[in-house]
């Protein structure tokens, strides 16, 4: 049985239809791109799995659970965790901060310092995003690639600690605004999350990072879904060559 269910979603907002009865599933485990033309509805989609925006109608089961009336906290506790488009961090904390505090979200109260709290699970983190030099600097200061890693490791920090647990992570463009050689970094680490047992769900208009990466990819128009396969059948997709990928889109381009 699939890990993700989104039945027939829809969001309008007046007489625009950003979501117009998108149903898709996804196999636990699976690294999947949507994507689609700016205005298509991917980040309305994302919201609407994550809990920050409420569909007028349609389903969504993750792991056996209805999601759609949980809000966002109560979906991060069953494993489902989100990026955003630009990268949604505490500037004013350091990088070790940022970790501690997803780590410890609604069980501090005023007179607990941060710097004790949580520092071994948030110290995993910073190895595996290559954000241990880091630690101690304000994000304020970071370029942005490092800024992204650590939103990155945010979302995995609120994931429960429960071994087995089911996780689904939701990421808004992670490779946006990134040099190529970032971007591959990055993309690379989404891949290690998913092959480490994780279901991923992302969006992105560089096609380095979906068609070098995805195993399946989504394509969203004008709030439909109009093509799901193979990065190779989508590349070869009449319609999408035509609405959105180009007549002269060459998937071997992008392939490692
Ligand atoms: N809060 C809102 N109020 C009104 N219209 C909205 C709102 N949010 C999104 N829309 C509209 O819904 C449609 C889908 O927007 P959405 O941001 O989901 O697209 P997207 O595929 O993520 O685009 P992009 O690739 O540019 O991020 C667009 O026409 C957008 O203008």
């Amino acid at each position: 049985m699939s890990a993700l269910q989104v039945q027939d979603l829809k969001r309008h907002f007046g007489g625009v239809r950003a979501l117009d009865g998108v149903s898709f599933e996804l196999a636990a485990g699976e690294c999947v791109a949507l994507i689609g033309p700016n205005g298509a509805g991917k980040s309305t989609c994302f919201a609407c799995l994550a809990g920050q925006q409420q569909p007028q109608s349609g389903q969504v089961t993750w792991a056996g659970h209805a999601l759609l009336d949980l809000p966002p906290a109560a979906r991060l506790q069953r494993g489902v965790a989100r990026t955003f488009q630009v990268a949604q961090t505490f500037e004013a904390l350091t990088v070790l901060q940022n970790l501690q505090l997803v780590r410890c979200a609604g069980q501090l109260s005023w007179w607990d310092r941060l710097d004790q709290r949580g520092p071994q699970a948030a110290q995993a983190l910073l190895e595996s995003m290559d954000l241990q030099a880091l630690r101690h600097a304000l994000v304020a200061d970071l370029p942005y690639g490092a800024k992204k890693r650590l939103e990155l490791a945010m979302a995995l920090a609120g994931w429960p600690d429960m071994q087995d647990a089911p996780r689904l992570l939701l990421l808004d463009e992670p490779a946006a605004g990134l040099a190529p050689e970032e971007r591959s970094v990055m993309m690379a680490l989404v891949r290690q999350v998913a092959d480490s047992g994780a279901t991923v769900l992302y969006t992105e208009h560089n096609m380095d990072a979906v068609f070098g990466v995805a195993d399946r990819v989504l394509v969203l128009m004008q709030g439909r879904l109009v093509a799901d396969g193979s990065p190779e059948a989508v590349a070869q997709d009449p319609q999408v060559r035509e609405l959105y990928l180009g007549r002269e889109f060459d998937i071997q381009t992008y392939k490692a």
